[in-house]
């Protein structure tokens, strides 16, 4: 039997990936990590009776689970990792807000521990075939802007996602900027920049999770989009990573090196 903590259980993402655990035969939920609770209860959360609630990471036993899922904030998610891997917990990590220092800081950890590990800004199959896409396409159209659209209560901008798009789409073309003379009447018009790749991020509610990729040539554009509707559709990925996850031993970034 996995036993798996998750941290973050809940909120939305969290909520989902309890009813994932509870429903892999194999895995089972015993502890989980919140913020904030108005309930000790475990079953308020649709928790095991016998899984354990923290508040305090620091009050977690090293061995009350193999795995470590977390879906919590961009604040908490360095600390999180760090503690995970030096307490012998295998990190499944959809949150996003992490920096290239800290998730290069974060690999050398998982090294040296030899615990595998996946953090992932997307488990959607649609997010991550779209990336891909998109690095195909930038090697013959370099000019490109990203859209990403989310929620209103999303707490980082941009989304993991574009960053992860944009940073494997700087992998491909040469050093670019479009319309560099630009002058910005309104400031941040133009959006993020990530090396030359504009990003633009939307936050409205009644969306959940969106992007698109605009390319554009001489006389002609191509656009990428994918659409996250619910967040069920997250969790095949987090199933996989979970069935995957004892395998590596270290920590990999992107659901589609692992796929
Ligand atoms: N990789 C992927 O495919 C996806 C990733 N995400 C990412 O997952 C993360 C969570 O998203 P979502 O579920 O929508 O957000 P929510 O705000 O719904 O949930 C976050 C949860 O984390 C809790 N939390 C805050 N701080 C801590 C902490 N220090 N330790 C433990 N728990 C804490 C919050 O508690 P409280 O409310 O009490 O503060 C809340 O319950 C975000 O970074 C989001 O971008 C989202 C969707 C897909
Ligand atoms: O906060 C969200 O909702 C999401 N966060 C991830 C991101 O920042 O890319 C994944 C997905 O976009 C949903």
């Amino acid at each position: 039997m996995t036993k798996v903590l998750i941290a973050g259980f809940a909120g939305s993402m969290g909520q989902q990936a309890v009813n994932l655990v509870n429903s892999l035969p194999g895995f089972e939920i015993t502890a989980g990590l919140a913020h904030t609770l108005k309930s000790q209860n475990p079953e308020d959360y649709q928790l095991p009776a016998a899984a354990k609630i923290f508040t305090n990471r620091a009050d977690i036993p090293a061995g009350i689970a193999d795995v470590w899922v977390d879906f919590t904030v961009p604040s908490a998610v360095y600390g999180n990792v760090k503690f995970a891997l030096e307490h012998g917990f295998r990190p499944v990590v959809g949150t996003t807000g992490l920096t290239d220092e800290q998730e290069g800081e974060l690999l050398a950890l998982s090294k040296k521990k030899h615990l595998g590990g996946l953090i992932a800004p997307n488990f959607g199959m649609s997010a991550v075939l779209l990336m891909k896409f998109a690095k195909e396409a930038a090697k013959y159209f370099p000019d490109v802007e990203i859209i990403e659209m989310h929620h209103e209560d999303k707490k980082d901008a941009p989304s993991g996602t574009a960053l992860s798009t944009a940073k494997m789409i700087a992998e491909v073309r040469e050093p670019h900027q479009t319309a560099p003379d630009t002058t910005e009447s309104l400031a941040g018009a133009r959006g993020g920049d990530y090396q030359g790749i504009k990003i633009h991020a939307v936050r409205l509610p009644g969306y959940i999770a969106h992007e698109q990729v605009l390319f554009g040539g001489k006389g002609e554009a191509l656009t990428i989009r994918q659409d996250s509707f619910d967040r069920g559709s997250f969790m095949s990925g987090v199933k996989v990573a979970l069935e995957r996850v004892g395998e590596l031993d270290q920590l990999v970034v992107g659901l589609e090196n692992i796929l």
